[in-house]
């Protein structure tokens, strides 16, 4: 009886220090609702249910720029506040979350400073604009193949699924510019084993991101989803591996002679180059990051012209301007091409989702509220692209927008991040969007979206994990 005593009132004394710990801990005065101050799970649920960012924007709405969205974390929809957190100097470092991407540590996942800017330093170039000119043949000539298999699946089937093909063809671009070799995924219209293990990875990455401590015990534990993961990540790491291998290999016979990679001069290791590791994972990195996200970008766009006359119109009648065997350097520049672009990066942002960093020693003070060191900050383009008073009708579709942008505007467009963290891959990403756009409208100026096999404008409504899907993982559009 006086141990079962001196248990109850350990258990009450713990129970009280909880109690107090939590309404009296370092994030418990920042507006929130309740429950966020004790538990993770609502936002995990909405995670898991692909409404991670508009629940967080649901949470702004109704408190603030500034939210509490778990007990140890908030989000930030005010514009000088994300500017702030993603800032040139890399301030405020990216979280240990990004390893549950299971990709080992690269340029996208890595939370040390000094190997980041080492990496950025020796990465950028080829991917910069100037880097890129040599590879636009390579790209060109993927677009125009892409368009062709289009055509081909458009007369033999009715309408073309552009999600798959599009999908295709920017897996096939960062293959061939990150290992000499191309998937062939445009040629034989099928994914390869590659492609179907990254998928398989997407598939379960919500609940490791969810669980990001559960996926460290993934080979212990037998949860399904889990431990494929580790099967699929070792079989991702030999193809890199391999792959690499033989393009350094034609690299150090016939360097003349060899396809240039955005690696090729990067294979000496040493201060002037990267391991062989410090390569595979880089390449792990680029796969990832390049495929879906132009990809789906291309979807949303081709399908929000196609859902208004008035914007294809516009589109095909700017793009009837330039020579019919048109190169990137005639339609680079054209303005609406361009606004249609920046309306799609905008309204179906491919990374909606919270991009979360720590709070440096000293802590912060972030729209009005003080945040202490450690504590974990998120922006989401989600809402910043939805702020009301920089975008009107932030709903709605209106490449016009763009005309003539406004500071704000300016200042809230995130959808590739921003400071010393921002996307590697936007000049790629942005020459695929242009010739993509272009070529296809280009051959089908009367493309409208299609109801065949119960193809529905429901179905668009995108699922929002950390990239942007449609539903049904398709878009079928009448090509012609
Ligand atoms: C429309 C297409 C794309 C979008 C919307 C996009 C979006 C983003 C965003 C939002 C980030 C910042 C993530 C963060 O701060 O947590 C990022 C980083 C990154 N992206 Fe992209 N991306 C796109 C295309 C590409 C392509 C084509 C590549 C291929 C090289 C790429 C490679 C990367 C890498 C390596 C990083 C990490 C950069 C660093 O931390 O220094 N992305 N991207």
């Amino acid at each position: 009886m006086y141990n079962f005593q001196i248990l109850a009132i350990a258990s009450l004394v713990a129970f009280a220090g909880y109690v107090y710990c939590t309404l009296k801990g370092p994030l418990a005065r920042i507006p929130g609702p309740w429950y966020s101050n004790w538990t993770d799970l609502v936002r995990i649920y909405y995670v898991l249910s692909g409404k991670g960012p508009s629940y967080v924007q649901s949470l702004h709405e109704k408190y603030g720029p500034l939210v509490r969205v778990s007990p140890h974390s908030v989000d930030v929809s005010d514009i000088t506040a994300a500017r702030t957190v993603h800032n040139i100097k890399n301030e405020f470092p990216k979280s240990s979350w990004y390893y549950s991407f299971n990709s080992g540590e690269n340029l996208f996942t890595t939370t040390d400073i000094p190997y980041h800017r080492r990496h950025r330093r020796l990465l950028s170039g080829p991917l910069s604009e100037t880097g890129l000119k040599a590879m636009i043949p390579v790209i060109d000539g993927k677009i125009q193949l892409t368009i062709q298999r289009m055509k081909q699946e458009m007369e033999s089937r009715g309408a073309v699924d552009i999600l798959k093909w599009w999908l295709f063809l920017t897996t096939d671009v960062i293959g061939q510019l990150t290992f000499g070799d191309s998937f062939n995924m445009l040629e034989t219209g099928e994914k390869n084993q590659y492609i179907q293990d990254l998928e398989d990875l997407a598939a379960s990455s919500g609940l490791r991101m969810a669980f990001p401590k559960l996926s460290l015990l993934a080979g212990y534990l037998h949860i399904p989803g889990l431990q494929n993961a580790e099967v699929n990540t070792k079989r991702l790491v030999a193809y890199s591996e391999e792959s690499l291998e033989r393009h350094r290999k034609l690299v150090e016979r016939d360097p003349e002679n060899s396809p240039a990679t955005l690696f090729s001069k990067l294979y000496k290791a040493g201060e002037e180059g990267l391991s062989p590791a410090e390569l595979r994972d880089e390449a792990q990195a680029y796969i990832i990051a390049g495929s879906d996200t132009t990809s789906n970008t291309l979807t949303y766009l081709v399908w929000s012209v196609c859902r208004s006359p008035i914007i294809k119109t516009k589109l095909v009648d700017e793009l009837l301007t330039v020579p019919p065997k048109f190169t990137y350097d005639d339609i680079r520049d054209l303005p609406y091409l361009n606004m249609v672009i920046e309306e799609t990066l905008r309204l179906y942002s491919a990374a909606p989702a919270g991009l979360p960093r720590i709070v440096p020693p000293g802590g912060t003070d972030l729209a009005g509220h003080h945040l202490p060191a450690g504590s974990t900050v998120s922006t989401q383009a989600y809402s910043l692209h939805r702020d009301p008073n920089v975008f009107p009708r932030a709903e709605e579709f209106i490449p016009e927008r763009w005309e003539t942008p406004t500071k704000g505007m300016k200042d809230a467009f995130m959808p590739f991040g921003g400071g010393s963290r921002v996307c590697i891959g936007l000049h790629l990403a942005r020459m695929q969007l242009r010739l993509g756009t272009a070529r296809f409208f280009h051959t089908f100026p009367r493309a409208e979206v299609s109801g065949l096999e119960k193809m529905s404008d429901e179905e668009m409504t995108p699922k929002l994990y950390f990239l942007i899907r449609p539903q049904q993982n398709r878009c079928l559009i009448r090509a012609w």
